[in-house]
């Protein structure tokens, strides 16, 4: 007879919370990250994202709930003992060592045989791209470079699982763009989970395999960012990700798949198999850049007239807000400038395959 082996997770979250007083900054989070996994979690500010994260660094305790890290409880083990490592903005590097000793820090705290240690610096030093400034000091290097020393120092002793709280916020956007890059390749090379915080979208969208959006110290949705882009599940994350224009209604018709909404600029048609019942309060979910603009006197499904209150030049396109009769405000996002001035009538229209529904307010 035999057992089958099954691998646990890298992580699982069961129903953690943290109170600080009366006050839930973290509310039943359940999360389960798998194997080397890339999980960026997003939210706005004072959503939860910091403590949720300094609890998984043993920086913090939860209030309840279990903390399992590759099958292991690890909700009494301290922060010193665990297999987690935290990098964060603020480089927190020692000015007084230079980068090979900032990056061996780490292993000091135990005993290591000193040959271990210089080759563990040395191979940390290359993955990230630091073996041509081993002996300068913290204060000559740049920012991107410090944010190299502070991977590796984290790196270094081995971590099953690295926490990284908004790691590249202070350097500059081309930098940026760059560490993104490299930061996502030295997570493959090494298959370890990484856990992401942080506020650019762009960053998360791009670099992880699954994207968290937190709220009030819930998670309201957690998917593959092309998923998440595509299908927001609640009216937060429609609002949160991406441009995405909501337009409040209600089920009007459903017949196989295709949906009349009844919406307060009129009707719109919605394609999907996946539809509430007849007379359910829903937003129709619409992306910017789904509208076009549609000719004038020409009668066609999913029109929205509507008057025009301004465009923003974004470089690569234009964002035209416009204004429904019943008042929503609609952006759409187009690359050519249109032939249209502010406040007088504009018309947009979207393809019924490109809108989809979440259930709306009772
Ligand atoms: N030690 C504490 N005592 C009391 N309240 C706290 C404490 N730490 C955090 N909070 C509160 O918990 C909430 C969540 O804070 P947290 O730092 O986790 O948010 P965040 O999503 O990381 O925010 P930001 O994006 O601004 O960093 C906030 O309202 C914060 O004021």
């Amino acid at each position: 007879m035999t057992i089958a082996s099954t691998t646990p997770p890298d992580l699982e979250l069961v129903a953690i919370t943290r109170s600080f007083n009366d006050f839930v900054a973290v509310d039943g989070i359940n999360l389960t990250v798998g194997r080397g996994e890339f999980v960026a979690i997003m939210g706005p500010s004072g959503c939860g994202k910091t403590t949720l994260l300094r609890i998984l660094a043993g920086l913090e305790t939860a209030s309840s709930g279990q903390l399992h890290i590759r099958g292991k409880d690890v909700s009494d083990v301290p922060v010193n003992l665990r297999s987690t490592r935290l990098v964060w903005q603020n480089y927190a590097l020692f000015p007084h060592l230079d980068v090979a000793g900032n990056i061996a820090f780490g292993l000091t705290l135990k005993p290591h045989d000193k040959a271990v240690v210089a080759g563990r610096v040395r191979a940390m030093a290359e993955l990230v791209g630091l073996t041509d400034l081993m002996g300068r000091k913290i204060s000559q290097l740049s920012g991107g470079q410090k944010q190299r020393v502070a991977l590796a120092r984290a790196l270094v002793t081995e971590p099953e699982i690295l926490l990284l709280d908004e790691p590249l916020s202070a350097l500059d956007a081309h930098l940026r763009i760059r560490m993104q890059g490299e930061l996502r390749r030295i997570q493959q090379q090494l298959g370890m989970a990484f856990i992401y915080v942080t506020h650019n979208q762009v960053e998360a969208f791009s670099m992880a395999d699954r994207v968290v959006v937190m709220n009030k110290g819930k998670i309201e949705q957690i998917d593959a960012p092309e998923e998440m882009y595509a299908r927001p599940k609640t009216e937060f994350v429609a609002r949160f990700v991406g441009t995405n224009n909501l337009f409040a209604g209600r089920i009007q018709e459903v017949a196989h798949d295709r949906v009349i909404v009844h919406c307060g600029h009129g009707q719109v048609e919605v394609r999907t198999h996946d539809s509430p019942p007849v007379g359910t309060p829903v937003f129709v979910v619409v992306q910017a850049d789904k509208l076009s603009p549609a000719p004038t006197g020409v009668a066609g499904e999913n029109r929205l007239d509507a008057t025009l209150r301004g465009r923003e030049y974004a470089g690569s396109h234009n964002v035209y807000l416009l204004d429904l009769v019943d008042g929503t405000e609609v952006k759409m996002t187009v690359p050519q400038v249109l032939a249209v001035e502010i406040n007088r009538p504009a018309s947009a229209w979207f393809s019924p395959e490109n809108a989809s529904l979440i259930r709306g307010a009772a």
